[in-house]
C-alpha cells in the first residue's frame, strides 16, 4: 500500500537474472527502472512515472507482499505465489506472463531408485520406509507448501521435510535427504546430481508474471494510475474492474 493518497508501489526482484530480465521487460515498454543507491539499496523509481515507487525484494518476498497487500503490483514467479499461501492466487491478479523465469517445480529422486517411476511408487516407498530404515523418508525442498499439498493428493503422509536454503539437488548425495522437490528448467542440475523427475512428478509450471495485489488499498485514483501503468505494459486485463 502506498503512503501517498495516490501513488503505486511496484516490487521488482532484487537480484540475479530475474532482476535483469524484469528491468529489460520494463525498458522495452520505455520505463527505465533506476536504483540510485546501487545493488544494495532497496528503493528505486521510474523516470517518467513519478507516481510509482519501486521497491526491490527477494522474489519469494514479493509473492508474500502481493498476497498481503504490502505492495500494489510486482514481478515474481507464479510458483512463489502458490507456495506463499494455499489460497494465494485468490488474493492476486495475474496480469500476464513475461516470457522469462520459465521453470517446472518437480519431484525428483535418485537415478538409482529403479523401481520408482511414479508418485504411487513413491507412496509405496514412503509407507515402508520407516520399518525398513528406522526413520522417515526425507524430502529436501524450499517449496514446503507445494510439496505437502502435492504429496497429500497421493496419500503420502509418512515423510519429513528438510527445509533447504539452496543447492537442494545436492541433498540426496550428501545424505541429508532421500529425494527433492525443486525447480528445474534445462534439467542439467538434476542430471549432474544423478536425479530424475518422476513420470508424474510435475507439480506446476511457472513463469515470471506481472501481478497485481487484490488486497492492496485500492481507491479510484490509484486504480486509474494502475490502469495507466498496465496500458503501457501491454494492456489492462478485464479483472482490474473487480479491484474496487
Ligand atoms: N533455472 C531457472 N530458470 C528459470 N527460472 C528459474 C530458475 N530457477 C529459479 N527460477 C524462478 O525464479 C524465481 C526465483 O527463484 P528463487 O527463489 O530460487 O530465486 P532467488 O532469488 O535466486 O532465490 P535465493 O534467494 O534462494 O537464491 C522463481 O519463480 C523460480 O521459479
Ligand atoms: O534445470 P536447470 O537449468 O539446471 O536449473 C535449475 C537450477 O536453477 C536454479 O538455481 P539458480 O537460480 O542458481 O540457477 P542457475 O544454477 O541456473 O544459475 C534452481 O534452484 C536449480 O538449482
Amino acid at each position: 500500500m502506498s503512503t501517498l493518497p495516490g501513488g503505486l508501489t511496484l516490487a521488482i526482484p532484487s537480484k540475479g537474472r530475474l532482476e535483469e530480465l524484469t528491468r529489460k521487460a520494463f525498458s522495452t515498454a520505455r520505463m527505465n527502472i533506476a536504483r540510485p543507491g546501487g545493488a544494495r539499496s532497496y528503493v528505486g523509481s521510474i523516470k517518467n512515472q513519478p507516481q510509482v515507487t519501486v521497491r526491490f525484494y527477494p522474489a519469494a518476498e514479493i509473492a508474500r507482499e502481493l498476497i498481503l497487500g504490502g505492495v500494489d503490483i510486482g514481478v515474481t514467479g507464479s510458483d512463489l505465489i502458490h507456495e506463499a499461501s494455499e489460497n494465494g492466487e485468490e488474493n492476486v491478479l495475474f496480469v500476464r506472463g513475461l516470457g522469462f523465469g520459465e521453470a517446472n517445480v518437480v519431484v525428483a529422486i535418485p537415478d538409482s531408485w529403479i523401481d520408482v517411476q511414479q508418485m504411487t511408487d513413491l507412496a509405496d516407498v514412503a509407507s515402508d520406509f520407516r520399518s525398513r530404515h528406522g526413520r522417515w523418508l526425507r524430502v529436501a525442498t524450499k517449496y514446503v507448501n507445494l510439496t505437502r499439498r502435492h504429496f497429500a493428493k497421493y496419500g503420502i503422509a509418512e515423510y519429513r521435510i528438510v527445509e533447504s536454503a539452496g543447492a537442494t539437488e545436492s541433498a540426496p548425495a550428501a545424505g541429508s535427504a532421500d529425494l527433492i522437490v525443486d525447480i528445474t528448467s534445462t534439467g542439467s542440475t538434476l542430471a549432474a546430481n544423478q536425479l530424475r523427475v518422476l513420470e508424474d512428478g510435475l507439480i506446476m509450471k511457472s513463469e515470471a508474471n506481472l501481478i497485481v495485489s487484490r488486497t492492496a488499498d485500492w481507491t479510484p485514483l490509484r486504480k486509474a494510475q494502475l490502469e495507466a501503468l498496465l496500458s503501457i505494459m501491454g494492456g489492462v486485463p478485464p479483472g482490474i474492474s473487480t479491484l474496487l
